[in-house]
Parts: structure tokens; C-alpha cells; sequence
């Protein structure tokens, strides 16, 4: 492809991108896949070229732009050779006219950049939010340990501050390493990795991981307990829990059970638990403003009204969760969230509905301590963005 077909490809697929997230449709990387599944002609250059000036775009676009075109003149204005390839040659984009609109360039929507503002981000804790994300993983202590695992992989390092975690080079085909298909390493954001240690689990407890999805933190919890207790994955939606069991049987963790959540019957449901889990994980679903480093177009896709379902949702699962905990156990609150609305001002809420109930500190190896939790943020930290906080129930 010529360098101004790419541009015109680049277009083209954020015009698809930019309808999805109106429609809420598919994600960025599922219609790039689908984009060069339908064009042979396209070789390997060629797609990272054009998934590169895809995401240049989003990441430069801080609302959802009007068209592709306006979204990759943004980056033309501060590249002039890419702004050479609008040349209205065949396939390429037709050449710049005068006063053409642009989208408008920025972190997030003005509403959402406000509330973040308000959450306490600013400067280059924001704009970090939609940078380069780095690619971690967790080496799975059932089978390996960090040490051995970095003598076999000399391109990865160790993470900065996750104890089991280490770095591979952005775009290494991670499925293709022997240690991965051995169940020695998960992908895993760093963040993710010290988060879950807020749990603090222990061989021999009985661990309810209440929002498990595919389980990377449930993998995680079986791994600190030395696969010895029980760890109950739950989750409502059956398609994410049911790739838990072959992910759980590949990482050799034995002690995990699963169960499908019916989202009004949660409580009829976990019956068996009530007030006997040494520890319940709240890693509830949010408007993942932390992610945007993996999902820049994410920011495109929320709303205030999606915010604040979200927040009634959160509500719900930290009252399931309460009933749960045995007296004395704890409660981790998660979200991949910057939002305070989802994160500290929660676990306000929460501390207001349930007398009794208190805050634990909270020692981490990152983040810093905000409201009642610790936040972590791509700028300072070099991870997604989580709030995570640890409350103790009443004896
Ligand atoms: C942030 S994701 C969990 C990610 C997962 N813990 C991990 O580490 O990979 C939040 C999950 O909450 C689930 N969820 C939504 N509503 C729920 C409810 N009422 N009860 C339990 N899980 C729920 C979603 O299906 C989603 O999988």
C-alpha cells in the first residue's frame, strides 16, 4: 500500500470506529482485524502503519469527531508528511481544503474531563490517561517463580512494583511462548496484579471473587493461596465466566469454583456464604476511565447516564458483597476507575449503609493513599488507573 492508501484505510476504519462507538457496536481492534481480514493485499507493514494512524487519532481526539477525516487531520496538522499524503491521488484522501473541520483535540468529552478534574487529576495525570499501555503479565507461583522465568525470556524485564509481574516488548505474540502455553504467566496489568493483593488472601481462607469475569484476579488469589482453600468465582455474565475453568486448569488452580449470578438473585443464589467468606473481591464493573491506555475509544462511548447506572450497579454488589463476609473479614472495593463518583464517594456510601463496618489501611507497592482507598494512575504509577480500598466488617 502506498502511504496515502494507509491514510485513506486509516480513515476509512475510524469512520467505522467513530459509528460504533455512537451505536455501541464493536470494539476498535475487532473491526481493525475485521477491516484487513477482507483485504489480502494489506501485508504486515502495512496493517501496524494503519492501526498506528488509527490510534494516533483516537488517542489525539478527546470527543467522538464528526468523520475519520476530520479525526486524522487532527494528526495531520502536527505531521506534515502525513498531511502530504492527502493528495487526491488513487486511493489516497482527497487533498486538504481550506478551513476543513477538525476534531476537537483533548483528553476526554468536556463533562468527563470536568469530573476528573474534580476527582483530583490534572495536568499530565490526565493526558497520561490515554497513553501507551505497557504489556505485563503475572507469573502463575503454582508453576514457576519470577527469577526463572526471567532467565528464560531475556527480552522481558521484571515490572517496577508488582512482585510476580514482568514486561515483554509492546506486540510479542505472548500465545507463541512455551511458558505461556505451560500456564506459567497470565496477562496481567500491573495495575491489576497490585490491586489484587489488597485481598490480602491466605492459604486455607474461603475467598469470594464476586465480579470475576474471565478471572484474572481469581487466578491470581488461587496462586497467593498456594492452591489450598476455596476461591468462588461469580459473575453474571456467562460467557466471560465460563472462560475461567480451562484458563484455572491450564494455570494448574485447583480450588476454584464458579457460579452463574442471576443479577436480582445474587443473595438467594450465595446462601451458603452468607457471613462465612474470610474475604469478598468487589471488582466491579465501572466506566473503566482507568483503561483508556488499552481502549482509547472508550472515552467516545460514555455518557453521564451510563455513569450513574454504573454507580447503582456498584451499590447493588457491595450489599451482596457485605452479606457475605464472615465478622472481622474484609471487603475489597475495586474499580479500573478514576471517577470518585465510582471509587472513594462509594465507599462513602457504603460506610453509610452499613454501620459498623470500618476502613483498613492499606500498604501497596504503588499508588498513592486518596479519599478512603489508594488510587493508582498511568502517569505516576506506569499502570491502568485503579481506586481500591479495604473495609472491615463489624465483629
Ligand atoms: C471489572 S469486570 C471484572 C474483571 C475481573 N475481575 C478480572 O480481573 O479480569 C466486572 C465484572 O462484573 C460483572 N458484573 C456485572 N454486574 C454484576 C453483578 N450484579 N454481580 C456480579 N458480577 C457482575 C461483569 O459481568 C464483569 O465481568
Amino acid at each position: 500500500m502506498t502511504p496515502s492508501a494507509r491514510t485513506q484505510a486509516a480513515i476509512e476504519l475510524l469512520d467505522q470506529i467513530i459509528a460504533a462507538a455512537r451505536e455501541s457496536g464493536a470494539a476498535a481492534d475487532t473491526l481493525i482485524a475485521r477491516y484487513f481480514a477482507t483485504r489480502r493485499y494489506a501485508g504486515s507493514k502495512d496493517r501496524r502503519a494503519v492501526r498506528e494512524l488509527v490510534y494516533a487519532a483516537i488517542r489525539k481526539a478527546g470527543d467522538r469527531p464528526e468523520n475519520g477525516r476530520a479525526a486524522m487531520l487532527l494528526v495531520a496538522d502536527a505531521d506534515p508528511a502525513l498531511a502530504a499524503t492527502f493528495d487526491g491521488s488513487t486511493h489516497a484522501p482527497a487533498p486538504i481544503g481550506k478551513d476543513e473541520p477538525r476534531a476537537r483535540a483533548g483528553v476526554a468529552p468536556q463533562w468527563l474531563t470536568k469530573a476528573l478534574r474534580a476527582s483530583g487529576l490534572d495536568g499530565a495525570a490526565l493526558t497520561d490517561l490515554a497513553g501507551r499501555a505497557t504489556l505485563d503479565l503475572r507469573v502463575n507461583t503454582l508453576i514457576a517463580d519470577r527469577p526463572a522465568v526471567l532467565a528464560a525470556l531475556p527480552e522481558a524485564e521484571a515490572t517496577p512494583h508488582a512482585p510476580d509481574g514482568i514486561r515483554l516488548p509492546t506486540g510479542t505474540n505472548v500465545e507463541a511462548l512455551p511458558l505461556f502455553n505451560e500456564g506459567a504467566l497470565e496477562v496481567q496489568d500491573e495495575g491489576s496484579q497490585i490491586v489484587g493483593l489488597a485481598m490480602q488472601a491466605k492459604p486455607g481462607q474461603r475467598i469470594v471473587d464476586l465480579c470475576a469475569g474471565a478471572g484474572g484476579k481469581t487466578l491470581a488469589l488461587a496462586a497467593m493461596m498456594a492452591n489450598t482453600g476455596t476461591v468462588l468465582a461469580c459473575d453474571t455474565d456467562r460467557n466471560r465466566l465460563s472462560r475461567l475453568a480451562p484458563r484455572a486448569t491450564r494455570a494448574g488452580a485447583a480450588i476454584i469454583e464458579t457460579q452463574l449470578l442471576n443479577p436480582t438473585r445474587e443473595i438467594e443464589a450465595l446462601s451458603e456464604w452468607a457471613g462465612r467468606a474470610d474475604g469478598v473481591l468487589v471488582d466491579a464493573p465501572c466506566s473503566g476511565t482507568g483503561t483508556w491506555r488499552r481502549n482509547p475509544e472508550a472515552r467516545w462511548r460514555l455518557t453521564p447516564d451510563r455513569v450513574s447506572r454504573l454507580q447503582s450497579t456498584q451499590q447493588q454488589v457491595l450489599s451482596v458483597a457485605a452479606t457475605l463476609v464472615k465478622p472481622g473479614g474484609a471487603l475489597v472495593y475495586i474499580v479500573c476507575s478514576l471517577l470518585d463518583a465510582e471509587g472513594t464517594d462509594q465507599v462513602t456510601w457504603f460506610l453509610g449503609a452499613h454501620p459498623g463496618w470500618t476502613i483498613a489501611p492499606l500498604s501497596l507497592p504503588a499508588g498513592a493513599v486518596h479519599g478512603h482507598g489508594v488510587r493508582l494512575e498511568p502517569g505516576r504509577d506506569g499502570t491502568d488507573g485503579f481506586f481500591v480500598a479495604r473495609l472491615i466488617s463489624p465483629c
